[in-house]
């Protein structure tokens, strides 16, 4: 009987229940102690979370760049020195170059006429549609991006060489190509102070071609150009071409879904949606392979009318289409028979790139192997 009396710990199951589950105990110390356990490392564990955390945003804060002051040079034939002195360089030894709504080219000459350079001055007014960097994280993106721009090395792209922070306006630092622009270039072809061969036109277009391979596929992360025309086409001795202006659109985050180029280069699906992709670099790509091949500029009026079927690319696409795309060419480069057929076939890769779905227009990377087969580099 006193056995039966005794406290017993957990009711026993009923024997003929022998699977239900155990209760709580009812013991009210017992209780206590394994609720204040359980309470007690559920603290512990939320507060290791925390102080985890904690430690990670201040490493994380510790670790962050520092905003840099005063010029910074990438490329050691220019002194930071050298470069202070571009701000205080009266507007008068600056030669205006080249102006767009995002900023203006200058050839500036320095360290006593030893030192020529382009520098763009990027604006940052409300026009430009992009915000004055007066924030330090937007400095921190800015001063990330520019030196992402600075690691970019390919004989057919321009590289930057230094820039600086003027308050909220930024310099950027540019090698100075004497022979200007595939778009200065073409001018002088069309007004025959200049005769560009056939051979030069497809070097130009390789050249180009694998530029933009290397920013859609070669660089740590994809560069987009956004703004891909002859006059962001710098030719340098030999007429090797060089890439410019480009990357300037993630400096800016508004730009980022409107082409900064003139409208005859922009594909077709930015309009409609705003998607820009390494398939609309090539469809601006295309109209450059257009001029190049046809010498036409592809804001000739000529193209608005019923002829032109609306656009260079249009056009070029009818004459294919009836079997007259020798018509298309530049009269400038006709020559041998042999060299007709590669240029023919140059017309057709143009137009596959002017496709209106961005998914029938071939990579860059595809577009290198498809022009350098048509000659042997
Ligand atoms: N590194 C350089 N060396 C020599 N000339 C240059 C250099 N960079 C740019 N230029 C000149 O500047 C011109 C381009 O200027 P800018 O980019 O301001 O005008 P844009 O191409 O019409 O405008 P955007 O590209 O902003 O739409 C080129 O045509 C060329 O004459």
């Amino acid at each position: 009987q006193a056995l039966h009396s005794e406290p017993t710990l957990f009711h026993s199951p009923a024997p003929s229940s022998p699977s239900r589950t155990p209760k709580f105990p009812h013991n009210p110390r017992l209780r206590r102690i394994l609720l204040g356990a359980l309470f007690g490392s559920l603290t512990g564990f939320v507060a290791s979370i925390i102080i985890l955390l904690l430690v990670r945003l201040l490493l994380l804060y510790a670790c962050r760049a520092p905003i840099l002051k005063g010029p910074v040079v990438f490329c050691p034939s220019i002194s930071p020195k050298t470069l202070q002195s571009l701000l205080s360089t009266d507007a008068q030894s600056m030669q205006l170059i080249g102006s767009s709504l995002n900023g203006k080219y200058y050839r500036v000459v320095l360290d006593d006429d030893e030192l020529t350079m382009a520098v763009k001055r990027l604006e940052p007014s409300p026009s430009s549609g992009s915000p004055p960097v007066n924030s330090n994280s937007q400095k921190r993106r800015v001063q990330h991006e520019l030196e992402m721009l600075a690691r970019v090395k390919h004989r057919n792209v321009m590289s930057l060489r230094a820039y600086i922070r003027d308050q909220d306006r930024f310099w950027l630092v540019y090698d100075y190509i004497p022979g200007g622009s595939l778009e200065d270039a073409m001018a002088r072809v069309r007004s025959q102070q200049l005769t560009l061969g056939w051979d030069a036109r497809l070097r130009i277009a390789v050249g180009i071609a694998k530029g933009l391979r290397y920013l859609h596929f070669e660089c740590s992360r994809r560069i987009l150009h956004y703004g891909l025309k002859p006059s962001n086409v710098m030719l340098d001795e030999g007429f090797e071409p060089r890439l410019g202006d480009f990357g300037l659109a993630m400096l800016e985050n508004s730009r980022l879904d409107t082409p900064s180029t003139a409208t005859h280069y922009v594909a077709p699906e930015c309009f409609q949606s705003c998607r820009y992709t390494d398939k609309s670099d090539v469809y601006s790509f295309g109209v450059i392979l257009g001029v190049l091949f046809t010498g036409k500029d592809p804001s000739y009026p000529f193209f608005a009318g019923e002829t032109g079927r609306g656009s260079l690319g249009r056009w070029l696409r009818h004459l294919q289409q009836a079997g007259e795309a020798r018509e298309a060419l530049d009269k400038g480069i006709l020559g041998e028979e042999m060299e007709e057929e590669e240029m023919l076939m140059a017309i057709r890769i143009a137009i596959v790139c002017l496709s209106d779905l961005p998914a029938d227009r071939p990579s860059s990377d595809e577009l290198v192997a498809m022009l350098t087969q048509l000659h042997s580099f």
